[in-house]
């Protein structure tokens, strides 16, 4: 699966419906049983959550956006196919999480391919299941220090931290990728797939329960004057960065 949503694959309303649709129709299909995540746009797997998306707009579309950003996340990290990713470019936000969702994460050796939950940077903050995804890739420690800090992790470091399984040369990402599907897909897909459930259906309770109440949380959170004034301070910024 090739994200291509330029020039950042920022994570719209409407790619994050094609990422679904995309994932539900292999889902679906029998012939397959694995997919590797990567990206289309040079040098950038996905500058996370659209922040137009979470700008300007009315209290009811950023309830239809946030049900849709649940909803990715849930049918990712709880997909019983193998799913890899092969992180080509830096990796922000929204979209390292779509890669901590993955079984196993490979990443370009390229020290601009930094990635992390950088939220606090932008004044905002990493919902409690991005938090616990993190905290069960990297451990207790390591996510409070990087969430609290709003931490991207050059490709070593990464690697060293354990929010990577693997670095390798750019021109290898994908086939890296693919050797470590095979050993992936040796296992009985059955245990497997039950194995994965059973590490990951505590974490996903955890919002299945309380969705609702966390797109309410979501809309009080992201209308507020202060919270709308950091998010178009943190775009000027992005679009001061070329002048
Ligand atoms: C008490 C509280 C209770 C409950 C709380 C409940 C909920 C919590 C609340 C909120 C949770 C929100 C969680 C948010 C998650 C996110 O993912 S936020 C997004 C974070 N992403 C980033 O910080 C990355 C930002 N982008 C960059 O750093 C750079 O663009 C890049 C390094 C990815 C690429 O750099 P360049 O190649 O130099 O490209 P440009 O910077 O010039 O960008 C091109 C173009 O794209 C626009 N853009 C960049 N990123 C985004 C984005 N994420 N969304 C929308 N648009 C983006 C950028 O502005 C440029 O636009 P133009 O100038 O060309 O118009």
């Amino acid at each position: 699966m090739k994200m291509r949503n330029p020039p950042v694959n920022s994570l719209s309303l409407e790619f994050l419906t094609e990422l679904l649709i995309s994932l539900e129709k292999l889902e679906s299909d029998k012939a397959f049983h694995a997919i590797i995540l990567t990206s289309d746009c040079p040098g950038i797997f996905s500058a996370g959550l659209d922040l137009m998306e979470m700008c300007g707009r009315d209290p009811t579309h950023y309830a239809e956006y946030w049900k849709a950003v649940q909803e990715l996340w849930l049918r990712f990290y709880l997909s019983h196919l193998v799913v890899i990713s092969a992180i080509n470019g830096v990796n922000a936000a929204g979209g390292c999480l779509l890669a901590l969702s993955c079984d196993y994460r490979v990443l370009a050796d390229n020290p601009k391919y930094a990635m992390g939950l950088n939220e606090t940077l932008l004044g905002i903050i990493a919902p409690f299941w991005f938090k616990d995804t993190l905290v069960n890739t990297v451990g207790h420690r390591t996510a409070e220090r990087a969430l609290q800090l709003g931490l991207l992790f050059p490709p070593a470091e990464a690697l060293q931290v354990g929010m990577v399984d693997k670095v390798v040369p750019e021109d290898q990402v994908l086939s890296a990728a693919r050797s470590e599907l095979a050993q992936w897909l040796a296992i009985p897909g059955h245990a497997r797939q039950l194995t994965k459930s059973l590490m990951r259906k505590p974490t996903a309770d955890r919002l299945l329960k309380e969705r609702d109440a966390d797109i309410q949380n979501f809309v009080r959170f992201i209308s507020r004057d202060a919270i709308q004034k950091a998010l178009r301070v943190y775009l000027e910024k992005l679009k001061q960065k070329k002048t």
